[in-house]
C-alpha cells in the first residue's frame, strides 16, 4: 500500500499522508485510485486567516463556510450528508484519508477530496476529526501547526476528551467534542457535544447551525459524552440488534425473511416516531399497546424473563466505560508534556 502510493504520487509523501498515518486505514482498501485527487495545497500565510469571526457568529452564513472532514468513513459520511441537507455547499467541502477507496462516494455528493489531512485544515473554518480514537493524537500532531484561531476543531471520535484535543493543539484553540451517530445518513442523528475550554457560545451555535439537518442536536458537559456514546452512538447498534431479533422471531414462527425484515424495521421506525413525536414516556406507550389478558403483555413477560432491560442497561453501562477506557489510552498516547 504504501510502495503503491509513493510510486505513483511521491508528493503525498511528507505532505499529509506517510507511512505512519497509513498504518489504519479504517474501511478502505489499498487499490483506490489517487488519479483524481486533488493535490496538497500549500497552506496560506497564517496571518491571512483572520477573516471569519464574522461567519462564525453568524449561523445564517453557513453557505461560505468551508467545512473539513479528516477521515473518509461511515461517521464523515453521515454528517457530511446531514450538512450538505442544510445550506453548506459541496464546493466548500472537503474530505481527506490515505486512500482513496472510501473517497469515491463523498465525490458524488460534490465535495473534493485530498489524501493531505494538511490540505484540509488549511482550506477549512470548521474541521471535522473522524479517524478512530487511537489515530486522534497522530492526527492533530501532524496538523497541529496549521490550526489558527480561524478554526474550530470538531472531533468526533468515542471516548477522545477535550483535554487530550486540547494538549495536542496550539494553545487557546477552539476544539469541540461531538458524539454523532449513523442515522445522521437519514438526518434522524441523535447528536451531543461539549465546547472546550476556548469555544464560545457562538462557536457552539454555528456547530448547532451546521448540524440541524443532521438531526437532534444538543449541547452538555462533557461528562455527558461518554454517556451519550453508549446510549445513542452505540445504542443504534443496540436497536438493530433488537430489529433483528424481532425479525428472526417471525422467521420462526413461518413469515418469510424478506417480509419479517420489512416489518420490523418499520416497527422500530414507527415506535421511534410515536415515542419522539408523542413525547410521551415509554412505559406510557407500551401499556398502550398492552390489552388485559392480551398477546402484548404476554411478550413482555418473556422478554422480563429473558433480563433484556437489564441487558439493554448493561449494554449502554458497558460501552460507557468503554468509551472512558478509549479516552484514557489515548490521554496516554497523546501526552507530550
Ligand atoms: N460509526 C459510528 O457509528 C460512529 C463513529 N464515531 C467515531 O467516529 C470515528 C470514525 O469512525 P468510523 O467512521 O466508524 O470509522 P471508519 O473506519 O469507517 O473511518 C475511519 C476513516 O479514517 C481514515 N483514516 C485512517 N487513518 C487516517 C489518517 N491518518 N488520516 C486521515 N484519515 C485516516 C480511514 O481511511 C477511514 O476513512 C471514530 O473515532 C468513532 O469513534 C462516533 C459515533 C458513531
Ligand atoms: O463503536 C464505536 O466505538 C463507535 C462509537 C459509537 C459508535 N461507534
Amino acid at each position: 500500500m504504501v510502495a503503491i502510493m509513493e510510486s505513483r504520487h511521491p508528493s503525498l509523501v511528507g505532505a499529509g499522508v506517510n507511512s505512519d498515518r497509513i498504518h489504519d486505514e479504517g474501511t478502505e482498501d489499498s487499490d483506490g485510485d489517487a488519479s483524481v485527487l486533488h493535490w496538497p495545497q500549500p497552506c496560506p500565510d497564517k496571518s491571512a486567516q483572520n477573516l471569519d469571526l464574522i461567519i462564525k457568529m453568524d449561523p445564517e452564513m453557513d453557505s461560505q463556510l468551508k467545512i473539513g472532514f479528516i477521515g473518509a468513513g461511515n461517521m464523515a459520511f453521515g454528517i457530511a450528508k446531514g450538512i450538505l441537507s442544510g445550506n453548506v455547499l459541496p464546493v466548500n467541502v472537503k474530505v481527506s484519508a490515505p486512500s482513496s477507496k472510501n473517497l469515491g462516494r463523498f465525490q458524488e455528493l460534490g465535495i473534493s477530496v485530498t489524501h493531505s489531512n494538511v490540505e484540509v485544515v488549511c482550506g477549512s473554518d470548521v474541521v471535522f476529526v473522524a479517524v478512530k480514537p487511537h489515530l486522534v493524537p497522530l492526527v492533530l500532531n501532524e496538523i497541529s501547526q496549521h490550526v489558527t484561531d480561524r478554526h474550530i476543531i470538531v472531533s468526533v471520535a468515542a471516548g477522545v476528551t477535550l483535554s487530550t484535543v486540547e494538549e495536542l493543539l496550539p494553545e487557546n484553540s477552539v476544539a469541540i467534542r461531538l458524539m454523532p451517530n449513523l442515522p445522521c445518513l437519514v438526518q434522524e442523528g441523535a447528536l451531543l457535544f461539549a465546547r472546550g475550554s476556548y469555544a464560545k457560545q457562538e462557536d457552539g451555535a454555528l456547530l448547532r447551525s451546521l448540524l440541524h439537518r443532521c438531526g437532534l442536536v444538543e449541547e452538555g458537559p462533557e461528562a455527558w459524552i461518554d454517556i451519550h456514546t453508549g446510549l445513542s452512538g452505540s445504542g443504534v447498534a443496540f436497536v438493530y440488534l433488537f430489529a433483528e431479533a424481532l425479525a428472526e422471531g417471525a422467521v420462526k414462527m413461518g413469515m418469510p425473511s424478506a417480509l419479517a425484515h420489512s416489518i420490523a424495521s418499520q416497527t422500530v421506525l414507527g415506535a421511534g416516531r410515536l415515542l419522539r413525536d408523542s413525547g410521551k414516556h415509554p412505559a406510557q406507550l407500551r401499556s398502550e399497546v398492552c390489552t388485559p389478558g392480551g398477546t402484548t403483555i404476554y411478550g413482555l413477560h418473556t422478554l422480563e424473563q429473558g433480563g433484556v432491560r437489564a441487558a439493554t442497561m448493561s449494554a449502554v453501562e458497558s460501552a460507557t466505560e468503554r468509551a472512558r477506557e478509549l479516552g484514557r489510552k489515548s490521554a496516554g498516547a497523546g501526552s507530550r508534556k
